[in-house]
C-alpha cells in the first residue's frame, strides 16, 4: 500500500466503529476472538474502544515503534533535522509505544507467518507442502446479513463500488487531513495485471441492500526471495467499512482471499502495510521532496521552519527550467525490450524483487498508453503511470525511470481540495552494471552521480506535468540520491511482508537508527501500490 505524506494508516473515527451498523454487533461478522486497534491512538479513543469489546482489548496497541514520533513532511533545515533528531532520541525510550507480543495477535499468530524474535536457520517456506485439493471448496462462514462477492473489474459500476468504499474507508493521516484519492482508473491499473484471477477481487455485501462493505485484492506475481522465485500473489487493498470495523472481518478477508489463491496452486504472496505484523521482512522509510512548497504549506503537509521564511523555502526547493539527460524522452511500447533486459538485469542485484515477464512490465510501465484508443500522451489528464527512457543516438535505451500518480483530497482547506503526488515506480541505469558488485565504490559514485540526475530530471518532468510532491521509500538504490535532491524524511514507514516464507531480514535502506543508510542501501527492489 502507498502513503501519503506524513500520513500513516491510522483507521479513523473510531466512535463511528462503536455505534456499529446491526447486523454487525461485537463479534458478529467474524468469530470474536479479540480485536486489533489501529496504531496512533489517542488515549481517550482507546478507552471507549476497550469499553465496547467488554474489556477484552486492555492488552491491545497496534501502535507501530516507528511512528512513535512524529515529523511531519519534509525536513526543511539542517537546525530542524538536528531539533527533529535530538527530539526523537530524546522521545524514543519513554514514548515508544508497546508492541503488541505475539500471544495478542490473536489472527496473525494462527497462520503462517514468522514470529517476532523467531530465529531464523534457513530460509523457506513455512507450511508443509499442500495441494489445492487440500483446500475447502467453499467460501468461509459469513453472518447470513452479509455475503461473500467477486468484484468484475471490467464492469465500470462494480468499479466505481470499489473506488466508493476506498474513497471512504481507506487510508487517511492521522489528522484526517489528506485521503488517498483512487480513481477508477487507478484500479484498472494496478489490478488489471496480465493473467490477473478475477476471484481475487474479493468483497463482503450487506446480503439486504448489496452494498460493498469492505474488499481484498490478489494479483499474480513472481517473487524472488534471494536465489529462490515463487509463484505468488500481491495482496492489497484491504479495507472494511468504518462502521464494521473491529469485527474481525479482516481476518476473514484475509483467510478468504488465501483459499482462491490456495486453490490455484498458489501457496505465497507479497504484501505492505504500516501497521507492524509478525514480521517484517524489512521496513522502508517514506522520503518526499517538495515541488510546490507553498501549496503543501497552505495545506498544512509542510510547516514554515523556525527563522526562514516562505520565500526562501519556495526557493529552496526551485528546479531548473529544463531536464539535464539528453536523450531523455517518454518511453513507447517499441522500447519494451531493451528496457526489460535493462530492469531485469538491475533488478538482479536486489535480495527480494519482483520478476517480471516482459507482459507483465509493458503493463507495468505502459499501462494502455500508445494503444488505439488512448494516446501515449503524457498530459492525458486520467494517465496514472508515466515512464521515461535515456536513448543514446544510436538507439540504445540506457536508463528508464517511472513514477505513478495517487492524489490526495485535502479535506477541510478553503483553498486547496487536493494534492498531486507522484511515487518513485520502478527505474534502472546501465551505469553501473558492470560493477563487481553493489558495494563496488566505483560503481556506487558512478551510480551515484547518474541516478541523482535521472530523478533530478523525474522531478522537472513531475512538476511540468503539475505535480505538488513527489515521494520515494528508501528501497532500490534511492539512498542514493534522496538527500542529494533534497527529499526530506516522513514519518510513514512501510513494512513488507512474505506470507508463508520465512527469510532472512533485508536491508530497507534506513540505520538502526531509522537513518538513511546510503553505505549499505536496500535489497528491496519490489515497489508495491
Ligand atoms: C498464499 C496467499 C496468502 C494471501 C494472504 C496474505 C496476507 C495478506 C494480509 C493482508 C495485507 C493487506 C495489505 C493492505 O491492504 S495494507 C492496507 C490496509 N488497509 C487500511 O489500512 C485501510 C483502513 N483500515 C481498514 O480498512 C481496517 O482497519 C483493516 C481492514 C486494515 C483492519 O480491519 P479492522 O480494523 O476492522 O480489524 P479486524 O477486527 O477486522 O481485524 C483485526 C485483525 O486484523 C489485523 N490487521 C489490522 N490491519 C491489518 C493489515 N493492514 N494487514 C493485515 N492484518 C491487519 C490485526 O492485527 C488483527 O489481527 P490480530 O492482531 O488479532 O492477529
Amino acid at each position: 500500500m502507498g502513503e501519503i505524506t506524513a500520513i500513516d494508516d491510522r483507521s479513523s473515527s473510531e466512535e463511528e466503529v462503536l455505534e456499529t451498523t446491526s447486523a454487525a454487533a461485537d463479534g458478529a461478522v467474524a468469530p470474536a476472538d479479540g480485536a486489533s486497534k489501529p496504531k496512533k491512538k489517542k488515549n481517550k479513543k482507546k478507552k471507549k474502544a476497550a469499553k465496547s469489546d467488554g474489556g477484552d482489548r486492555e492488552a491491545e496497541q497496534t501502535i507501530e515503534p516507528v511512528q512513535a514520533v512524529s515529523t511531519k513532511s519534509n525536513t526543511p533545515s539542517a537546525s530542524v533535522r538536528n531539533l527533529e533528531e535530538l527530539l526523537r532520541q530524546l522521545a524514543m525510550p519513554q514514548d515508544k509505544p508497546r508492541q503488541k507480543a505475539m500471544d495478542e495477535y490473536k489472527f496473525w499468530r494462527t497462520q503462517p507467518v514468522t514470529k517476532f524474535d523467531e530465529k531464523i536457520d534457513d530460509e523457506g517456506s513455512i507450511d508443509p507442502e499442500k495441494t489445492p485439493d487440500d483446500v475447502p471448496d467453499q467460501p468461509y462462514p459469513l453472518l447470513k446479513e452479509f455475503e461473500w462477492c467477486t468484484l468484475d473489474l471490467n464492469d465500470t459500476a462494480q468499479v466505481e463500488e470499489i473506488y466508493d468504499l476506498l474513497y471512504h474507508n481507506y487510508v487517511e493521516d492521522a489528522d484526517e487531513t489528506f485521503r488517498f484519492k483512487y480513481s477508477p482508473r487507478f484500479f484498472d491499473w494496478a489490478l488489471k495485471a496480465p493473467d490477473c484471477r478475477p476471484e481475487w477481487f474479493v468483497g463482503v455485501r450487506v446480503a439486504a441492500t448489496k452494498k460493498l462493505v469492505a474488499f481484498i485484492s490478489g494479483i499474480p506475481m513472481h517473487l524472488r526471495i534471494r536465489n529462490t522465485t515463487l509463484p505468488a500473489s500481491e495482496v492489497n487493498f484491504l479495507c472494511v467499512h468504518k462502521k464494521l470495523r473491529s469485527k474481525r472481518l479482516a481476518p476473514l478477508l484475509i483467510k478468504e482471499i488465501t483459499r482462491r489463491i490456495n486453490k490455484q496452486n498458489i501457496w505465497h504472496a507479497l504484501y505492505t502495510g504500516g501497521v507492524v505484523l509478525p514480521s517484517p521482512v524489512s521496513t522502508c522509510r517514506y522520503y518526499h521532496r517538495s515541488i510546490n512548497w507553498a501549496k503543501l504549506n497552505d495545506v498544512g503537509f509542510s510547516p514554515l521552519p523556525p527563522n526562514t521564511t516562505r520565500a526562501k523555502m519556495i526557493s529552496k526547493f526551485k528546479l531548473p527550467a529544463q531536464t539535464s539527460l539528453p536523450g531523455l524522452r517518454l518511453m513507447e511500447r517499441g522500447d519494451i525490450d531493451q528496457v526489460f533486459d535493462l530492469l531485469v538485469t538491475y533488478l538482479s542485484k536486489f535480495e527480494l524483487a519482483q520478476v517480471f515477464e516482459k507482459d507483465e512490465l509493458l503493463h507495468w510501465l505502459m499501462h494502455d498508453y500508445g494503444l488505439d484508443g488512448r494516446a501515449n500522451d503524457a498530459k492525458d489528464p486520467d494517465r496514472v503511470i508515466w515512464a521515461y527512457v535515456v536513448e543514446t543516438p544510436n538507439g540504445a535505451i540506457t536508463d528508464m525511470v517511472s513514477f505513478y500518480k495517487l492524489p490526495s483530497t485535502v479535506l477541510g482547506n478553503a483553498k486547496h481540495d487536493s494534492l498531486e503526488i507522484a511515487y518513485a515506480f520502478y527505474y534502472a541505469s546501465s551505469v553501473a552494471l558492470d560493477a563487481p558488485s553493489r558495494s563496488d565504490e566505483a560503481g556506487t559514485a558512478k551510480l551515484k552521480a547518474r541516478l541523482t540526475e535521472l530523478f533530478n530530471d523525474a522531478l522537472i518532468i513531475s512538476r511540468d506535468l503539475g505535480f505538488d510532491v513527489f515521494n520515494a521509500l528508501t528501497l532500490l538504490d534511492n539512498p542514493l540520491f534522496l538527500e542529494e535532491l533534497k527529499f526530506g524524511a516522513g514519518d510513514g514507514y512501510l513494512n513488507y511482508y512474505v506470507f508463508n516464507y520465512k527469510a532472512f531480514p533485508i536491508a530497507g535502506g534506513m540505520t538502526p537508527d531509522r537513518s538513511l543508510d546510503v553505505a549499505n542501501r536496500s535489497g528491496v527492489a519490489a515497489v508495491m501500490l
